[in-house]
This record gives structure tokens, C-alpha cells and sequence, in this order.
């Protein structure tokens, strides 16, 4: 039986697929490391891509793929990224890298975001995984108490965000309306953003099973 890193590398190979050329956005994590493992071997087809943190940034370029910064760039195609969680919607909850932020910006610009997952990622409510909130520091506390408020219990993470901010990991929410808590957290004054992509789905999710990868589209 596959492993779980097989079964990444698997999904990243076949989301090569649909990289037809031009600026690729690129997410983070172990799954887009692989995907970006994979780009590096069809290099010459493309212009080179835009990164949704500082370490894809550095693996991109020690592939020697170009990147570009995302305010030079008109929009992308594609943006190719994993998830920590994502339902047959294909909504997703993202952010365990703390990424989240950047993701959401560079999936913003491009046409189709194209999710790679391997099988332990797909769920039937997302909210098992800590839903990850990027938080200004001086309302770590404020913030904290809100979340409270909506039934979470957030967790401070030791680390600081590629935009010098932290993270709050909420722990304990049964997310049956993605759309609408992704918009409650955003209004809470001091959030960034958090790691619930439901107003903006996934177009295309890849899915490595042990029978081979699937191709899902939303329901
Ligand atoms: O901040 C990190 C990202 O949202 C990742 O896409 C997510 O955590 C999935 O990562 P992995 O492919 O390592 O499971």
C-alpha cells in the first residue's frame, strides 16, 4: 500500500496536468513541496510563479524556476496548493503551515485553484483540524476572547507569520456553515484572516486513493 508521501507525490505529478504555461501560483506545505518538485521538471514550459510564502519562494528558486512578486503580475491560470481539510464542496480549511494569508491572496488572483490532496484530507464537516486565525499581535487577546464567543478554543502557536503577525489554532468548532464563520472571523477586528476558504472554494480537487487519483469537481 502507498505511503503518504507516495500518495502526495502522486497528486502532485497529475496536477502537472494542468500547467499549460505562463505564471503558476504556487501554495505550501509538504503536498505543494512535492507539486513544486514536479513544476521543476516541466520549467521550460512556464514563465516562472508566484509564491504563497517565503519557503515555496526558496524552493521555487533553488529549482531556479523565476518568481514573481504578485504585484507585477496581471492574474494567473492556475494556483496549485494542498489543504489541511476539504469537503466534497470543496471548501477547505487551511493554514497548518500558517501560510494562510498569502494562500488566500494568491489564490484570489488566479482563474482555478486547483487542490492536491492525498485521502486523509477529504471530510464530511471540516473542523477536526484546529482552524487556524492570523491575528495582528496586539489583539492576540481580543481576538481570543471573540473566538470564545463563537464556541472555539483558540490556542496560541509558537511561530510568526511570514507577514509578522501569529496564529491562533481554534480547536473544537464543528464547521457546518464554511461560508458563513470564513466571514464572522474576518469581522472581528484585529483578525488578518483565517484559514476557512469556503466563499471562495477550490475549482478542482485531486484526490490520491489507493485506487489511483480522482478528479472532483464541487457538488
Ligand atoms: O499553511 C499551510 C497550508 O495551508 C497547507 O496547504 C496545508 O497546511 C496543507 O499542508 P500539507 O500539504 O503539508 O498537509
Amino acid at each position: 500500500m502507498a505511503t503518504q508521501d507516495e500518495l502526495k507525490q502522486q497528486v502532485a505529478k497529475a496536477a502537472i496536468e494542468y500547467v499549460k504555461g505562463g505564471i503558476i501560483g504556487v501554495g505550501t506545505g509538504s503536498t505543494a513541496n512535492f507539486f513544486i518538485d514536479e513544476l521543476a521538471k516541466v520549467k521550460d514550459r512556464i514563465d516562472g510563479a508566484v509564491a504563497s510564502s517565503e519557503a515555496t519562494a526558496q524552493r521555487l528558486r533553488g529549482h531556479g524556476i523565476k518568481v514573481f512578486d504578485l504585484n507585477d503580475v496581471d492574474g494567473m491560470e492556475i494556483y496549485v496548493d494542498g489543504a489541511d481539510e476539504i469537503t466534497e464542496k470543496l471548501h477547505m480549511l487551511k493554514g497548518g503551515g500558517g501560510a494562510l494569508t498569502r494562500e488566500k491572496i494568491v489564490a484570489a488572483c488566479a482563474k482555478d485553484f486547483i487542490c492536491i490532496c492525498d485521502q486523509t484530507k477529504l471530510v464530511p464537516v471540516l473542523g477536526k483540524f484546529p482552524l487556524p486565525v492570523e491575528v495582528i499581535p496586539m489583539a492576540r487577546e481580543y481576538v481570543a476572547r471573540e473566538l470564545v464567543k463563537l464556541g472555539g478554543q483558540p490556542k496560541l502557536r509558537d511561530f510568526t507569520t511570514d507577514n509578522g503577525n501569529v496564529i491562533l489554532d481554534v480547536h473544537g468548532l464543528t464547521i457546518t456553515d464554511p461560508v458563513a464563520l470564513e466571514s464572522r472571523i474576518n469581522e472581528i477586528v484585529g483578525v488578518v484572516t483565517n484559514g476557512l476558504f469556503a466563499s471562495r472554494p477550490a475549482n478542482v480537487l485531486l484526490l490520491a486513493t489507493a485506487d489511483g487519483v480522482k478528479t472532483l469537481t464541487a457538488r
